[in-house]
């Protein structure tokens, strides 16, 4: 069997970490003999400066044909100044709704590791495993209308709009609540539903499916609350689910949980459980170019490809247990490193994962 991956580097750190996760992808195909072929196309500001568009024709052609996509990031300075349409970020999101992704889990695990790395203190941390299950074509991101416009008064006025259909609404919470089933039967809905009538309508229709899914227990939360909790306790989460921005910002939170965003993968995956896969965080502009970020949550995306987009159980267990055995021999790059512990570049890092593979 042969299966098409479609690597997607972008922008700034992109390139350097999705390079390691190819190499280990190499490995793990010649070892479990994968059938995988690689692929590579254009988006965000790459191809912006290449082809003038965040999402050239080409790129969403192959996307389309790929069996599962890795993406590094997109986006940088060097873009900012253009018009919202031409962004490098629209790239990552026209991909995103194209494909119809619309499930983005984001596990947020604390490797025993890396417990002196979390931003919290070891014993509120040990044993973090949360997964954010977070709505990604939908919510303020696509709302319609949107804009600048001007006022009478003369002044102009930034909008959007935050919606959602309960056919939005349900099948994402189905995906959460059969994550939920499937761990320990614990959801949590994260909304603000004291104040945005959207909301009102989420938690109605999650409420609605505790009946086809009597055995998980569901709560709601305010956003402003989780925010707070998962500083302060949390352990008590297991599933979250909530919408696309809430989602955005509460998984970034999380990740310095793990000890680092660099430490965070995650998986998008549209009801046909195709998938784009990438590390949470963006192109870093900070340390682009110097070979330092940290190639994990790429590598551990990957791990995420083959198991949800290809059925390669096994050889996602080889690529987070090689993982696992780097953290036990100390190596760190700069974001997680610690007292003890010996500092590597992006590169060693790869390498040291192809080591133990
Ligand atoms: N999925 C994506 O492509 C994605 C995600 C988030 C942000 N972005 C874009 O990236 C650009 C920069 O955004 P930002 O600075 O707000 O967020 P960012 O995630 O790129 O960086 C935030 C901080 O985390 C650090 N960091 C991120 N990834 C790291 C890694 N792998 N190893 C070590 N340190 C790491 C950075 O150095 C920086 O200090 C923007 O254009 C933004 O739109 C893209
Ligand atoms: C770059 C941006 C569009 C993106 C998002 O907000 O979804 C990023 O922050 C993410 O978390 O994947
Ligand atoms: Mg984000």
């Amino acid at each position: 069997m042969s299966r098409n991956i479609l690597l997607l580097p972008g922008d700034g750190i992109g390139p350097e970490i999705v390079a390691e996760a190819e190499r280990v992808l190499a490995r793990v195909n010649d070892r479990f003999s994968l059938g995988l072929n690689f692929e590579q196309a254009l988006v965000g500001g790459a191809a912006l400066d290449a082809c003038d568009t965040p999402l050239p024709e080409d790129t969403l052609a192959k996307a389309r044909q790929a069996d599962a996509i890795l993406l590094g990031a997109v986006g940088g300075p060097k873009w900012d100044a253009l018009p919202m349409a031409k962004r490098p970020e629209k790239g990552l999101l026209g991909l995103r709704s194209s494909l119809e992704l619309f499930a983005n889990l984001r596990p947020a695990i604390l490797y025993p590791q890396l417990a002196s790395a979390s931003s919290l203190k070891p014993d509120v941390v040990s044993g973090l495993d949360i997964l954010i299950v977070r709505e990604l074509t939908g919510g303020i991101y696509f709302g319609q209308p949107r804009g600048v416009r001007h006022l009478e008064n003369g002044e102009r006025q930034g909008y959007n709009t935050y919606a959602y259909t309960e056919s939005e609404i349900r099948r994402i919470g189905r995906v959460a609540f059969e994550a939920a089933r499937q761990r320990n039967g614990k959801l949590c809905s994260v909304d603000k539903a004291n104040v945005l009538e959207v909301t009102v309508l989420w938690r109605e229709v999650m409420e609605d499916l505790t009946r086809e899914y009597p055995d998980v227990a569901l709560s709601h939360m305010y956003v402003d609350n989780a925010a707070m909790q998962l500083v302060r306790a949390p352990k008590q989460f297991d599933v979250i689910v909530t919408g696309n921005m809430f989602g955005d910002i509460l998984s970034d939170e999380a990740a310095m949980l793990t000890g680092s965003i660099g430490m965070l993968p995650s998986a998008s995956l549209n009801s046909q459980k195709q998938g784009m896969y990438e590390p949470c965080h963006g192109s870093a502009p900070d340390i682009a170019g110097q070979g330092i970020a940290n190639p994990l949550a790429t590598i551990l995306s990957a791990a995420m490809m083959l198991r949800y987009s290809l059925g390669e159980e096994e050889a996602a267990n080889a690529i987070e247990a090689a993982v696992s055995q780097v953290l036990d021999q100390g190596l760190r790059t700069a974001d997680i490193l610690s007292e003890g512990t010996r500092k590597v570049s992006t590169r060693e890092m790869g390498e040291a994962v192809l080591a133990a593979l």
